[in-house]
Order: C-alpha cells, then structure tokens, then sequence
C-alpha cells in the first residue's frame, strides 16, 4: 500500500549511525540534493514536462551504470551475505526501479530501445563513473559511502515530499514518482544500506577513514544535485 500525503515517515538514518554522521558532515552538499527546485517542482506538479522526460532517460542510464556498481559490490564482498545483498540490490535496480522508468516513458511513445539509444549526458556520466571509480580504487566501505547518497537519498525525499504541504497528489504527473520511492519496498533497501554501512565501518575501520568517506559522500551528494540541474536544465 502506498503511503498518503501529510503522513511523514520517519528518519531512516540511525542517530550516531555512520549514515547519519556523513550527512551531518555533508549538510550544505546534501540540502543541494534533497532540496533542489526539481524536486519541489516535482511535489507540486510544477516541473516541466520535458525536465522530467530528459531526467528519466538519463535516469534510465544512470541505473544501468548503478547496477553494475552493485555487480561490482558482489564482486568485492568477503561474505556470501553481503554478496547476496550486492545481488538483491541490482535486481531490485534491474526489475523494479528500471520498470517505472520504462512505464513512464512508454507513455510518452519512448521505447527502452530509444532510451538505450540516448548519449550519456556529462552529469550521468560524471556520476556513474566516479561511483565505479570509488568502488574500483576503494573497498567495500568506499563502494557502500559512493552509492548511499543515490540509494538513501531518494527514500528520504520521497519521504519529505509527502510530508510537506506544498505537496499535491492528486492530479500530479509525478505522483508515480513520488509514490514509488515512498513505498515500503524501497524504504526497506533504503534502511537496509543505512544498516550495512555501520556494519562495513566496523568491520574495515571506517571511524579512522571518517574525513576520506566524508569526501566521498560529500562528492556523490553534489553529484545528485547536478543531476538535478542537469535534468532542469536539459543539459547535455
Ligand atoms: C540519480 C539517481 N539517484 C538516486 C536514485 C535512486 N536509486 C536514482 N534512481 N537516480
């Protein structure tokens, strides 16, 4: 069932948890993310059409690259948990996250192929490459810090959207948006990112890597917000 407008969800982050502190140390990058003006165009309906077509295909992209990043999680995992959990991850990716976007642009007579189709814009690829980057020369805790902003990030917007009263569901075009990252089903990858980056910092010394994993979190919640503006702006 999905959640309704005005019901505010609670924090996914843990208090004194590795997420939250990154985002505590982050704030001013991480505000860019969450508050930027797509987004609140998104929760009243105001957004432009074409911002929100030119950010789902880019968006479509930037999942394939995402997926891959959890491949790569897989891949540098030292348990079969966590290789199970990099696995649940990119098929939650591969089959749920993708299929919205291919719903939607279906609508707009955008076929997965044309999608596939699409250049890279510089945000899609600035982002996606520096994820892989930081899981290529990192560990598993610099992968995990890479992807957290995009994962928590959206579960937390959502999450603010509908509880902010400039909100409109009804008659919304994003309201599928809004919804599916709202969603239980989400918010439970969400969390379950929250709790494996305290359990990676643990276990591979993440409190004296702090300033180097802020760095990181920091660079990708910027990146977020360029992919706003990319999408706002319809830049290339
Ligand atoms: C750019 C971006 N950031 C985050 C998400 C949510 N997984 C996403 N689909 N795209």
């Amino acid at each position: 069932m999905s959640p309704v407008a005005g019901a505010a969800l609670p924090d996914l982050a843990t208090s004194g948890g590795l997420f939250a502190r990154l985002r505590d140390a982050a704030r001013p990058s991480w505000e860019s993310y969450v508050a930027h003006p797509f987004v609140k165009g998104m929760g009243d309906g105001s957004l432009p059409e074409a911002s929100f077509r030119h950010y789902l295909v880019q968006d479509y992209l930037f999942l394939i690259h995402f997926a891959r990043a959890y491949a790569l999680a897989a891949y540098k995992a030292d348990s079969l948990a966590d290789m199970r959990s990099a696995a649940r991850s990119m098929s939650a990716i591969l089959d749920l996250e993708m299929g919205l976007h291919v719903k939607y642009c279906a609508g707009w007579g955008l076929s997965e192929a044309d999608m596939a189709a699409t250049p890279e814009a510089q945000a899609t690829l600035a982002y996606t490459r520096f994820v892989l980057e930081r899981g290529m020369a990192g560990d598993l805790l610099d992968l995990h810090v890479a992807l957290a902003p995009c994962v928590v990030g959206y579960a937390e917007i959502a999450a603010g959207l509908l509880a902010d009263a400039a909100t409109r569901l009804d008659g919304n075009p994003y309201r599928a948006w809004i919804e599916m990252y709202a969603d239980p089903e989400y918010r439970t990858v969400a969390h379950a990112q929250v709790e494996l980056l305290d359990r990676l910092s643990s276990a591979r010394g993440g409190e004296a890597r702090f300033a180097d994993l802020t760095r990181t979190f920091d660079a990708a919640s910027r990146l977020e917000a360029g992919f706003w503006e990319m999408g706002l702006t319809l830049a290339g």
